[in-house]
């Protein structure tokens, strides 16, 4: 026999990106509630790409308030190329530089999970390799005409017009998107909450 849904922990996605809430439906599970939690992405002095990234993801679990009951799942993905961390392009004129720097290269893009439960946190990092064909003048002004680099990390997305100039990659497409959803799953099963709300 199946516990009752009301014994069942409640998710509470910490996230405002569509796309996390996309991808998790994707495999089945629907949150109880949507909490994004605003905290300040400035990355510190000397911080690497992988400390930065888990960082973000604990700091936003840690800044819900949770009730009895609830869990919360937070994610943040961000591009590095070498020590250089490419967040959000503030404008236009990042997004191209941040282009021109991954044009022709591989890059790693990062994704941090963090689940948090009454009884503690758990993580997870998932690191994918991204190559960019070289991508000329002409061809990134129309890029960057679509306004696709807007609120992505790196500038791009690899699910939009971004992928025209994507060969390759190795790793994980949905913790390119946002969250790696077979990671996300296991970590979600192990705090008892299944697709479907069939929670055993
Ligand atoms: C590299 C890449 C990033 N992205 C997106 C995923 C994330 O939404 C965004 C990185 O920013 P994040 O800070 O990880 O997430 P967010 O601010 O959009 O949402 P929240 O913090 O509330 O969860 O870039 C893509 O959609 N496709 C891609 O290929």
């Amino acid at each position: 026999m199946t516990a009752s849904s009301k014994d069942a922990p409640r998710l509470i996605l910490g996230s405002a990106s569509p796309r996390r809430l996309e991808l998790l439906a994707q495999i089945g599970i629907v949150p109880f509630a949507l909490r994004p939690a605003d905290i300040d992405e400035t990355p510190r002095r000397a911080e690497t790409p992988r400390d930065y990234v888990r960082r973000m993801a604990r700091e936003k679990a840690a800044a819900l308030t949770l009730s009895p009951g609830e869990v919360a799942l937070t994610a943040d993905t961000t591009v590095a190329v070498g020590r250089r961390i490419l967040g959000k392009p503030a404008d236009r004129a990042e997004a191209a530089e941040f282009m021109r720097l991954m044009s022709g290269r591989r890059h790693v893009v990062l994704t941090a999970v963090a689940l948090r439960r009454a009884d503690g946190l758990s993580e997870r990092l998932v690191q994918t390799l991204v190559r960019m064909r070289p991508i000329d003048a002409a061809a990134l002004e129309r890029y960057l005409d679509i306004g696709d680099w807007q609120g992505k990390a790196g500038g791009y997305a690899i699910q939009g017009a971004a992928a025209a100039f994507i060969p390759w990659i190795q790793g994980s497409f949905s913790a390119v998107v946002g969250l790696p959803l077979s990671e996300t799953a296991a970590m979600l099963a192990a705090a008892g909450i299944h697709p479907d709300g069939e929670i055993t």
